[in-house]
Formats: C-alpha cells, structure tokens, sequence
C-alpha cells in the first residue's frame, strides 16, 4: 500500500504509432463524418472570408486611401462587413460542431472501453492500480480527442487554407511568394523533431499523473486507518512525491511544447523580413503597388499560422497518441473467460444443480503454481458442501472457478453434465449466485441493493426475500425504509446487517446454485447466529458451497470438502460430536478419484 509508484504494467507499453491508433478508433468518430464535413466546410467559408477581407482592404488602399477618394468607401466598406458577419457565422458553426463531434466521439470510446472493461476478469484489475485505472477513464480518453477528430478537420482546414493563400499570394506575385515558401520545411523540421520527443514525455506525464491519483484514490479510500496509524504526514510526503513526480514529467512536455511556437516565429520573421526587403525592391523597381505588397503580406499572415498550426498539431497528436496507448492497452485486455461461441442450454427437463469437478487443474496466470491440481468431486442437486482449509489453500480460487472467473488450465466442471464453458456466461450466472465475504453492497438505497441481481423484482418480492433474510426490523428501523440509501459499501449498517442484505439479495435471484464465501466470518457469536437462520432459509433446496474455515459448521454440511489434508482431523472433530450427521469429509488432493476420496 504504501510504495512509490511500483513497476506497475502501464509502464511496460509498446509503442503505438499515430496511424495506428488512429485506425483503430476511426470506427467511433466515422458515424460523425457529415458533422466533421460540415465542420470543414464552414471553416472553409471562414477562410475564405478572411481571404476576401483582404482582397477588400487591398482596393480600399488603393482606390481610396492612396487617392483621397471618398466616394468609393462605401460599397467595399459594405462588403467588408457583410464579409465579416458570414466569416464570424461560419467559424463559430465549426467551432461548435466540432466541439459537438469531439465530446461524442469521446461518449462513445468512454462507453466502449469500460464496456470492454466490464468483461475483463478479476485477474485484469487485480494486477492494476485502480486511480491508474480511473485515469484511463478520464484524462487520457480525453486527451485522445484532438487525434481523432481535431485533426482530421484541422489538417483538411489547414491544408485548403495553405494552398488558398499560397495561391493568393502566387497569384499576386510569384517570384516573392516562392521566396517566402522557402522556409516551409523548417517549419516541418522543427515539429518533427519536437513531436518524436513529446510522445515519450507525454506517455511518463500520462503515467505519472494515473500514480498520482491511485496515490490519492487509495489514500481517500483508506483515511480512517491513515489516521488510527498517524502516518499522515508519510501519506502526505507519498502524495507529495508523486505530485512533484508528474510536476516535473508535465514540465519536460512543456519544455518541448512550448519551444515550437518561438521558434515557429523566428522562422516567421526571418521569413516576413525577407518578404519586406525583396517588396520594397519590387515596388521602387514598379512591379509592385503598395496595396499589392500589403495584401501579399496579409496572405502571408494568414497563411505562416496555418503552416505552424499544422506543426502544433503534429505535437498535439503526439500527445494524443501516448494518452491513447493508455487506453488501448485497456481495449486490448482479453478476458480469462470467453462466452460460449454457440451456447448450450441446459437439457430440458434436468433439474439443475448438479456440479461436477472432473480432475480440475488451476494455476493464476505468470505464478507457475497449481492453486487446485487434479481435483474431481461431485455435488448433488441440494446438497450443501463446506468448503474447508487453511487460509491460502485455494477455497476463493475454487469460488472463481465455478462462477467462472477463471476457467480451470486443465480438467472440466460441469453443470447438470454441461461443461461451463459451453454455456453462456449470462444463464451461468443466472444458475449461481455468489454471496460474496465483504458483501459488496453499492451506494445506493436497500431496495436498490436488494434487487441488484434482479433488477425486474416487484415491491413484494422485496418484501419477501427483506423478511426471509430477517431484515425486516432493520428496514422499519430506517429514516426511509427500504428508499434509505446505505452509503458506500453499506457502511450506514453493521457488518450482520451488511451480511443479511446480500443474503436477501441473493433470495430474490433464486438460483439453483449458491456460492457463500466466510459468510458468518468477522461477526461475533450473535450476530453471526442471526445470520445463519437466514442463511439456512437461503440454502434449502439449493446446491451450496459454504467456503469457511470454521470446523463448526462442518455439522451442517452434507459432505465437507477439504483442501487442506492437515485440517482433515478437525473438520472430522465437530462431526463426531454430532454422531447423527450424515456428512462424509473428501479430502481434495492431487489425482484424487473422480467421485472424491471418502475417509
Ligand atoms: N489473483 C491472484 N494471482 C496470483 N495468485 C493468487 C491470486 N489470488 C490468489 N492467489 C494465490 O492463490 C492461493 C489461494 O488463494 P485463495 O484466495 O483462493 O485462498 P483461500 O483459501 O480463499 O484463502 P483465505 O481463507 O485466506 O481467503 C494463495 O496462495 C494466493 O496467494
């Protein structure tokens, strides 16, 4: 918890190169293709404007400033701001427009990756940071805007501008204007060699900035024992370093970022001297009128920032890109799962329940070590098997692994003789409900929360599942009744309370399957006691794993599934004191028989 930004995963990234990460995300801006081109489109009526405003003013030098003529002012004067009306209309529609095109294309790849995201398995999330995570969600998906739909307009934009006031300045006098397109190149040289550059920063800026706030979000999450530990002013420091750490990663990108621009200009004026030295030459030879010179000038102011813009967008699509490498690596993530590509339903008629463990085999992926090895048992419709062993023994792992988590590297479960993973994964976890150890309950009211798993349910089907999980005198006791909402994690109830929630939520789902992991772990001998009547309601008639390490409850299981052979002798304790109990201790060792090893 408390390390400095560790080696996380985003840092070992392959390079993604600007094509290629526009490739892969055109698919969501394309759908706003007429946008974009009417965004185009009205910046070209600007331009065009802004080329005519000048065409104007160059008449009006000529024929009325350099001559005194009064009487030509009012017509191109006219013009002039008609001019200017339809070139203000015309940028503010395609500025809008593509600030209407960019949040959507934004929407839209937010939507898809944490659509993506919502996929990913457990091991995903576990192996990250989860401000880093969080990052990747906000600051970098916008920051990939500019790539996919700025830049397409602005290089379609800049590109008719650059050859309409090229071609304005050609038509007025070529021989300058070519002399003044010299110094183009430098103009790309110096982007190019600023963007190379920007992208390795922007990437460190962009992983700075995801430690910094997983920094804070854990910090956040966990201030209460930052307190109880005094380690305020530790945390503070580790807040500090890395805010100074991404300080200084956003300092290198505006090192670089913001030498472009002065540099830009110094080329600009070597390039404008150059201009004014050869027209005075060309005006005292004749060729050339004042008003000539000037509007040559005017192309060529407009003309110098569009070459330049285009070099900041070269340096703003670096950054893009590093930001969209963040969020490409989340889009790329397979999950350890993959739904059946043609599902089987359950045979018709069975009635489900039945699980089977067929020389189960699981390892997490990069350990090199079998959690589970060769496991085989079986579990009849109804039955309530416990779950037992020594913390670290796999109980969870084997929770995962019939939820389908995770699937095994080797052997089958099957349910009603149907293998899991030829099942869809919604009707699987249709079948089996998980009542998980710390609840997991969401910030929301106990209606909300009942009827998570079943959205569907009616108020008295609330009502039900609230008194069978004897939560009934809690409801009653809260401001709102079951409109009270709970707080983060449930923590407005005690930790009994929290338990019998998700025992009432899993009521309402009634799945043939149930998966109870520690559920009376943590409560003390009464609250847990209330628990377990509840609990008993919800494991009648259903095929239940009970994960605990409590001997105890060995009494109430039909077979005792240990994974652990040292505890073998203490799950068998508590069934000899109940010499009425029916219950067969299996003991789940490597290369144990395909029906499990009665002892
Ligand atoms: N995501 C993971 N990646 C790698 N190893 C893991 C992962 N999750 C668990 N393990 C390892 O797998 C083994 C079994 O863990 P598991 O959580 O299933 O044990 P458990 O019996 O449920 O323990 P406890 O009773 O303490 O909850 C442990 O050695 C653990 O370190």
């Amino acid at each position: 918890m408390h390390q400095d930004s560790p080696a996380h995963p985003a840092r070992r990234h392959a390079r993604t190169s600007p094509r290629e990460v526009f490739r892969r995300l055109w698919p969501l801006a394309r759908l706003h293709r007429g946008r974009m081109s009417l965004a185009v489109a009205a910046l070209l009526v600007a331009a065009a404007c802004d080329a005519a405003a000048v065409q104007i003013f160059a008449r009006l030098t000529d024929g009325v400033l350099a001559t005194g003529r009064l009487s030509g002012f009012p017509a191109p004067a006219a013009l002039w701001a008609g001019t200017a009306v339809l070139g203000a209309a015309a940028t503010y529609t395609g500025t809008y427009t593509m600030g209407w095109v960019g949040e959507r294309f934004l929407l839209r790849l937010r939507d898809r990756t944490y659509d993506h995201a919502q996929r990913l398995s457990p091991d995903f999330y576990q192996g990250r940071p989860e401000g880093d995570l969080l990052t990747r969600f906000t600051s970098d998906i916008d920051s990939v805007q500019p790539l996919l739909t700025e830049a397409p307009v602005q290089l379609v934009n800049t590109g008719a501008n650059i050859v309409f006031f090229a071609g304005c300045a050609l038509w007025i006098r070529w021989e300058l204007a070519l002399a003044a397109f010299a110094a183009a190149p430098l103009y790309w040289l110096a982007a190019r060699f600023l963007a190379a550059r920007i992208r390795t920063v922007a990437r460190d800026e962009r992983d700075r900035n995801g430690a910094l706030t997983d920094a804070l979000a854990e910090n956040l999450a966990t201030m209460p024992l930052v307190q109880l530990h005094n380690r305020q002013e530790a945390e503070r420091q580790r807040v500090h370093r890395e805010g100074e750490k991404w300080m200084r990663s956003t300092l290198a990108g505006y090192r670089l970022s913001a030498a472009y621009g002065p540099l830009a200009e110094v080329i600009e004026t070597a390039c404008v001297l150059g201009v004014v030295g050869a027209g005075a030459w060309e005006i005292s030879d004749g060729r050339l009128t004042i008003g000539g010179l000037l509007a040559f000038a005017a192309y060529l102011g407009y003309l110098y920032p569009h070459i330049l813009g285009l070099g900041s967008l070269a340096v703003e699509v670096s950054s893009a890109t590093a930001a969209a490498e963040r969020v490409l690596e989340v889009l790329d993530a397979r999950p350890a799962v993959a739904d059946a590509p043609a599902a089987r339903p359950l045979p018709a008629g069975a009635r489900p329940g039945a699980v089977t463990l067929d020389r189960v085999s699981f390892g997490y992926p990069g350990t090199g070590r079998p959690v589970v090895a060769g496991l085989s048992f079986s579990a009849r419709p109804g039955e309530l098997v416990l779950v037992g062993g020594a913390s670290g023994t796999g109980k969870s792992t084997l929770a995962g692994l019939l939820l389908r988590l995770y699937d095994p590297t080797g052997g089958r479960i099957l349910l009603d003789g149907v293998d899991l993973r030829d099942l869809a994964l919604a009707d699987l976890r249709d079948l089996v409900t998980l009542v998980p150890q710390d609840s997991m309950l969401i910030n929301a009211t106990v209606r909300e929360n009942i009827t998570h798993g079943r959205p569907g349910a009616t108020d008295e089907e609330v009502r039900r599942a609230a008194a069978a999980a004897d939560l009934q005198d809690v409801v009653a006791a809260l401001p709102d009744g079951y409109d009270t909402r709970i707080g983060p994690r449930g923590q407005l109830l005690s930790g009994g309370q929290r338990r019998r929630l998700a025992i009432a939520r899993a009521l309402l789902r009634d799945s043939p399957v149930l998966v109870l992991d520690e559920p009376t772990t943590g409560l003390d001998a009464a609250a847990a006691e209330r628990v377990m009547v509840p609990l008993r309601r919800l494991m009648a008639h259903r095929t239940t794993f009970l994960i605990s390490h409590d001997p105890l409850l060995a009494a109430m299981a039909d077979t005792v599934l240990a994974l652990d052979g040292e505890l073998q002798s203490e799950f068998k304790r508590p069934l000899m004191a109940h010499p009425h109990s029916a219950a067969s201790v299996v003991l789940a060792s490597t290369q144990n028989t395909p029906e499990g090893k009665d002892i």
